[in-house]
């Protein structure tokens, strides 16, 4: 078993737990009476190399990372520093979030939010729209293609925006032959946790003009943000960087700095 298959069977655990207490009906319905999801994508495709900001507690790889004792908080100051998407990890195991995080956030910020977790079914896309997410993560290496192309369609009917993940040209390939727009290349490979930057600049310059491309993963700066704009980054993910920085704001403003300084190549663009 991978790292990414142990966290899958953990996820189908708790999920079938949630099943079993609230019906997918009553989800569809919550879903129904949220506020409607934000373009994300139009966010995205605004000029700059855009600031995904993660709220990230732990991880299986580093362990604890921050306390994060009100997800709101943090969210405002991601805000507040020029994040355009505010990332908010829901998965609970291994990650230590919820979806109370997510519709924490939600509540806290104006910008779009993305709903951080290892979607398997489409009860989880309802929960996300649920708890006010307007874009759902969905990982090629965690799906089938008929899962994957099934749990896209239903993203977008909600209104929400898919970042399809990928690891590998094969996966990129599969996001690509499903209709993802947005596609999120991460250094990290989830079956054994190594990161390896150069993972975006193989895959990304194979990647259409017109899909969006966040490089997900490994940022610890603006001298990071500015080597994947390089490679053609359209905005990066950043989650440890963040939360482990004495000032999030900050730390948030000076990546969004470097996004948009003239000699980053996406703004010429
Ligand atoms: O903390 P980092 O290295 O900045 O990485 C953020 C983000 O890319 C990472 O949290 C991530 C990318 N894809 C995922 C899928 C599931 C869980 C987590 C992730």
């Amino acid at each position: 078993m991978t790292v990414l298959d142990e966290i899958v069977a953990g996820v189908r655990e708790d999920l079938a737990a949630r099943e079993a207490s609230t019906p997918l009906a009553d989800v569809k319905a919550a879903a129904r009476d949220a506020r409607p999801a934000l373009d994300a994508l139009t966010a995205l495709r605004a000029p700059g190399v855009g600031v995904i900001a993660e709220v990230k507690r732990q991880s299986p790889s580093k362990g604890a990372l921050a306390t994060i004792p009100d997800p709101a908080v943090l969210a405002r100051q991601y805000a507040d520093g020029g994040a355009r998407v505010i990332s908010v990890l829901t998965e609970r195991r291994r990650f230590g979030g919820s979806q109370a995080d997510l519709a924490a956030v939600r509540a806290a910020v104006d910008v779009p939010v993305l709903c951080k977790d290892f979607v398997v079914s489409s009860y989880q896309v309802h929960e996300a729209r649920a708890h006010g997410a307007d874009v759902v993560l969905l990982i090629v290496a965690a799906l089938e293609q008929n899962a994957l192309l099934g749990l896209l369609e239903r993203v977008e009917s909600l209104g929400m925006t898919a970042l399809v993940e990928v690891h590998t040209e094969a996966e990129a390939d599969r996001a690509l032959a499903a209709g993802a727009a947005v596609i999120g290349v991460n250094a990290r490979d989830l079956t054994t946790l190594t990161v390896d930057r150069s993972t975006f600049e193989r895959i990304a310059p194979g990647l259409p003009s017109e899909v969006v491309k966040v490089a997900e993963s490994g940022v610890r700066g603006p001298h990071d943000l500015i080597s994947y704009a390089a490679a053609g980054a359209d905005a990066v993910l950043v989650g440890e960087g963040l939360v482990t920085a004495g000032d999030a704001r900050q730390a948030v403003a000076d990546l969004v700095t470097a996004g948009s300084h003239p000699a980053t190549p996406r703004t010429t663009r």
